[in-house]
């Protein structure tokens, strides 16, 4: 089996706060994975304990078969994290992109390129000059997205990524994911609270609460049994009617 990533008896804490307890977790090459779970039930915790910034009490990571930090370090991984890292409102959507061949060799001329070529395929070529804080908050996504995948990775992590983007714009932008994971071979492993939106793209569900509770595919994961483990017994399944436009919806 050709692993992306390996997680072996995980436990983290917070000063004596147990986050995460016994996590054991195997995410093959190409798969697209989807973190959910309740609010603080470790979800970013595992994130970041996967690509190495939190140090876990018990256990390892391994990324692409190597210790997770050395793998950080090859630049095959991208991260796009909750909050946005783009703090000055100056900086125009090239730029941002731009930031994402920091550590690149090639020549300025040749990073512009590649940046304007990426903008393209996230669809923001026409926005290039604009500044980052003033696009749209899809917009800013789409560019975020941008700066995590101009180097290539192999894997990216995307740590609620859909947030604040109504459902159409979060269809669209799941499956350009999903292109860049059929034409690049991407894996990619996202947090994630839209059950219902990213039913149709993921490969696996990593449902997760301090354990992991559940791993295995969208339709397993829909049951009521996992849920009210993961959500507790109130949970309810709301599923919108057909003719609703955006039928298929499931919200938790
Ligand atoms: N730096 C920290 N120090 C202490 N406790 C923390 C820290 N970061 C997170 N926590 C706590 O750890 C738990 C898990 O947090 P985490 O952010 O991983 O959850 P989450 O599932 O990503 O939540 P959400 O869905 O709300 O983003 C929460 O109880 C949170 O308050």
């Amino acid at each position: 089996m050709d692993l992306a990533i390996e997680v072996k008896n995980l436990t983290v804490k917070y000063g004596e706060k147990v986050v995460l307890q016994d996590i054991n977790l195997k995410i093959k090459k190409g798969e697209i994975v989807a973190i959910v779970g309740p609010n603080g039930s470790g979800k970013t915790t595992l994130l970041k304990t996967i690509l190495g910034f939190i140090k876990p009490v018990i256990g390892e990571v391994k990324i692409l078969g190597m210790p997770n930090k050395k793998a950080v370090k090859t630049g095959k991984i991208g991260y796009l994290p909750q909050k946005s890292p783009v703090k000055n409102s100056f900086l125009s959507a090239l730029d941002v992109v731009l930031f994402g061949l920091i550590n690149s060799k090639l020549s300025k001329k040749e990073k512009i390129e590649k940046a304007l070529e990426t903008l393209k395929l996230v669809g923001m070529e026409d926005f290039a000059n604009y500044p980052y804080s003033s696009l749209s908050g899809g917009q800013q996504q789409r560019v975020s997205i941008g700066r995590v995948i101009i180097s290539n990775p192999e894997i990216v992590f995307l740590d609620e990524p859909s947030t604040g983007i109504d459902v159409v714009a979060q269809e669209s932008f799941y499956d350009f994911m999903k292109k860049l994971r059929d034409e690049k071979g991407m894996t990619i492993v996202m947090v994630s609270h839209d059950i219902g939106v990213i039913g149709s793209f993921v490969d696996k569900v990593v449902g997760l609460n301090r354990y992991l509770h559940y791993l295995g595919d969208i339709k397993g994961f829909l049951n009521k049994d996992v849920l009210a483990k993961l959500y507790g017994s109130e949970v309810k399944l709301l599923i919108h009617s057909p003719e609703c436009i955006t039928c298929d919806k499931i919200q938790i």
